[in-house]
């Protein structure tokens, strides 16, 4: 499960709706959506309760794999989440990466804790079930929602412990089903409160399974772990502080093995700063190109200019104007794409980019630059921090994806010297036509503040949209010469 936030309350007497559909099916595994709505028919109000994506994995009785079929891409909706199903599959597997250096790190340090706060010991909480037949599917696995609710349970009571009042669950963070249980297992819970927060409690639960056999011989596993986010409120709706807490050391578990369960405690008190990072990182990465593929799936795109090789479309939402222009370029896709990605070339055919210097490589596919571009108005020269992410396609009907939105460094802060400007989002979409030319579409989104230069280029009055453009693929086409 990818985490779940839980925007709405649903209550006895509610009506819920759940639709399920399956995104995008990979080799053996599929991304389904899930989409959960609360509706009041008194009031005749609907309200979203949770958007959730789960990974399936299509297993056959007994070893193997099942090698999925493609979906079908009916609508407009059904290709958009397709494209960002693979990007969020992207974050997941770098999600398991994350996880495995935090619990790293954990060892290595112990964390600073305040004098005066509460010991976690008394928020640990173990329970026992026993796997019956009315808790599994027709395989006998034992479902995942219910041992999502035992989880649940066991780290609500953790939670209570501090709040001394009826926790609210907000979220479910890092759930992974990590390996099967069956009919007649022992699942062993542990829960344990990691930190608080001003309002909300981290809970951390572990969840171990054994058969007989294993059980006499206390040999665990390992089958599920996730930390759960609790609020809690007073009689008046009210959101309660919860106490300081400091890490315990001495927790018992049925396995002896409480390594995992240490390691629980001192991931939120260790300030794994690099941990913590990269998790951003995948998650401004991942809205970079979710914000580009939205941008370009957008319904309303007017065609304003067409010359023989470019055609130029607008699209208008509120105060902002996005424009794109679409280029067809004698040369192969995946060639445009490592020329077009690397903005360090930019200069050579875009007149606005002045310099461009790379800040940070993230790392492949994943780059920060720092660019400066000439005034506009007369006024101040202008810069910008951008990061730039780029994607290849998985399939050859899918573009390369050139990916660009401003972000804030604090070794880069704004001068003196230059206006410092914001890109909200621009990129490139470039798609293969044959092996020796492809279409390269180039999307750019403004507000109202370089509106009025804009509209000037996109009545006609200027043709510097058309001349870029025209420079663009000049440059690409001379660069194919070369290869
Ligand atoms: C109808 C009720 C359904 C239920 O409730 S079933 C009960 C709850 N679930 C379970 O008990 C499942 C427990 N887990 C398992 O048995 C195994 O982990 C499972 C799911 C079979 C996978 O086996 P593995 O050997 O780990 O498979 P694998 O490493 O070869 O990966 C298989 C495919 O999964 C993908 N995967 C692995 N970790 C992932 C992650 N964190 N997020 C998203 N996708 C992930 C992996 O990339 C691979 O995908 P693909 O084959 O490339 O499409």
């Amino acid at each position: 499960m990818d985490d779940i936030q839980f925007e709405e309350t649903a209550r006895v007497g509610q009506i819920i709706t759940i639709k399920a559909k399956v995104n995008r099916a990979f080799s053996t595994s599929m991304e389904v959506g899930i989409k959960v709505t609360v509706q009041d028919t008194l009031a005749n109000i609907e309200k979203l309760v949770s958007v959730a994506y789960a990974t399936y994995v299509a297993k056959p009785v007994g070893a193997g794999k099942i090698e999925l079929k493609p979906v079908k891409l009916l609508s407009r909706q059904d290709h958009l989440e397709h494209s960002l199903a693979t990007e969020r599959r992207r974050i997941r597997l770098d999600y398991e990466q994350v996880f495995q250096n935090l619990m790293q790190e954990s060892d290595k340090e112990d964390g600073y804790c305040e004098e005066d706060a509460v010991s976690t010991d008394l928020t640990h909480v173990q329970s026992i079930e026993l796997v019956l037949p009315p808790h599994a599917n027709h395989h006998e696995n034992a479902f995942g929602g219910q041992i999502m609710a035992w989880m649940e349970t066991v780290a609500s009571i953790s939670a209570s412990r501090l709040c001394h009042s009826y926790p609210i669950l907000k979220s479910v963070d890092m759930f992974k089903f990590r390996g099967p249980s069956i009919v007649g297992d022992r699942l062993v819970f542990n829960a344990i409160v990691n930190n608080t927060f001003q309002n909300s409690v981290e809970v951390g639960v572990r969840v171990e399974a054994y058969n007989c056999e294993e059980w006499i011989k206390d040999q665990a596993r390992h089958i599920n772990s996730a930390f759960l986010i609790f609020n809690a409120v007073n009689d008046k709706g009210e959101l309660l502080a919860f106490p300081r807490v400091k890490p315990t050391t001495k927790v018992s578990s049925h396995s002896q093995d409480i390594s995992f369960l240490e390691c629980l405690v001192k991931c939120t008190f260790t300030p794994l700063f690099s941990a913590i990072f990269l998790a951003f990182q995948v998650y401004l990465s991942y809205s970079n190109i979710a914000t580009l593929t939205h941008l370009a799936a957008k319904p309303g795109w007017e065609i304003t200019s067409t010359l023989d090789d470019i055609k130029i479309w607008t699209h208008e939402e509120g105060d902002v104007l996005s424009f794109k222009v679409e280029m067809q370029v004698k040369i192969p896709s995946d060639l445009a794409f490592s020329l077009l990605s690397d903005f360090t070339r930019r200069q050579q055919w875009d007149k606005y980019y002045l310099t461009c210097e790379v800040l940070q490589a993230v790392n492949e596919d994943e780059k920060i630059y720092y660019v400066t571009s000439p005034s506009m108005t007369g006024y101040k020269p202008k810069d910008f921090v951008v990061l730039v992410s780029r994607r290849q396609p998985c399939q050859p009907s899918e573009p390369y994806i050139v990916a660009v939105k401003s972000v804030t460094l604090t070794s880069m802060p704004p001068s003196s010297e230059y206006c410092r400007s914001e890109i909200l989002c621009a990129g490139f979409q470039i798609y293969s036509d044959s092996s020796s030319s492809c279409t390269v579409c180039y999307f750019n989104q403004v507000t109202l503040d370089v509106l009025p230069h804009l509209a000037a280029n996109l009545t006609g009055s200027s043709k510097s949209i058309e001349d870029t453009a025209l420079a663009c693929i000049k440059f690409l086409e001379l660069e194919g010469k070369k290869y």
